[in-house]
């Protein structure tokens, strides 16, 4: 598939919230094989945005295409089994039960099918397999066994990811996978983020901008619920409203 047609396309997708426009006539192409990251001060309606992607806020104007086909009107269930699925700010997983069940609770309740009822063994093998391949994408493999509120907070972010990827998803729509992590964990989170760029189309709202700017193929910039700027990192970085904007007049005066 040519990564020049956009896999996701919002058109104009507008958001109010009384008078407010949280997303304000936002038009994103978002590219299979691509990390499209998008960044804004606080309040500039990053989160707005994925959960209009994602399904949870409806849009008050405007459009959603997922390979060319209207989903605007779509619930969240109906878009994430079409294949939109995200991971979340906060934290989601069940801490008593392992990696490996928290994975495939997941895979089960995407896999949620009438027609499956008769044959709860066989989808339960399913789920297992489909839990065990997630952890491994996500770099788990080994940690399957471990109650998911004694690992690490990075591993619990990787969890997260793990269980978005047990979905079955080609969108990845990731908030802020980074909060809270140290240097060691922010390196195996940004290389599990370049593994699975190949397949998947990765919309990133991202507050650590060193990070954003090594794994990004483009980069939206939000501000006041609109986007001033979408170019490749370098564009961004020469980009002077950018500068003046979002990252400070210090940087714009050099
Ligand atoms: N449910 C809501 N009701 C009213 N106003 C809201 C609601 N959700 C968000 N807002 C407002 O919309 C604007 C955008 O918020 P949003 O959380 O999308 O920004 P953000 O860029 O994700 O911020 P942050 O980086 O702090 O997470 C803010 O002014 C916020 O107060």
């Amino acid at each position: 598939m040519s990564t020049d047609i956009p896999l996701l396309r919002a058109a104009a997708l507008t958001r109010r919230f009384g008078g407010l426009a949280a997303v304000d006539k936002v038009s994103l192409d978002i590219h299979l094989g691509e990390i499209h990251a998008v960044i804004g001060t606080n309040g500039a309606g990053k989160s707005t945005l994925v959960n209009m992607l994602s399904g949870e806020i409806a849009a008050s104007e405007g459009a959603l295409h997922l390979r060319g086909a209207d989903i605007t009107g779509w619930s969240q269930g109906r878009r994430a089994r079409a294949g939109i699925g995200r991971s979340y700010q906060r934290t989601t997983i069940f801490p008593d039960f392992s990696l490996f069940e928290n994975c495939r609770l997941a895979a089960q309740a995407a896999a949620q099918r009438p027609w499956r009822l008769w044959e709860s063994a066989a989808g339960c093998r399913h789920s297992g397999e489909t839990a065990r391949r997630a952890l491994e994408e996500a770099g788990l493999h080994d940690r399957g066994h471990l109650l998911a509120g004694t690992v690490s907070h990075g591993q619990q972010r990787q969890l997260e990811i793990a269980m978005c990827l047990a979905t079955g998803p080609t969108v990845l729509l990731l908030d802020e996978p980074l909060a809270g992590m140290g240097a060691e964990e922010t390196e195996r989170m940004l290389s599990l983020l370049e593994r699975l760029r190949p397949g998947h189309a990765i919309v990133l709202v991202e507050h650590d901008m060193d990070a954003v700017f090594r794994v990004a193929d483009r980069v939206t910039v939000m501000v006041n619920g609109q986007v001033i700027a979408t170019d490749r990192p370098d564009g961004i970085r020469n980009n002077a409203a950018v500068k003046t904007a979002y990252l400070g007049d210090h940087d714009a005066a050099h």
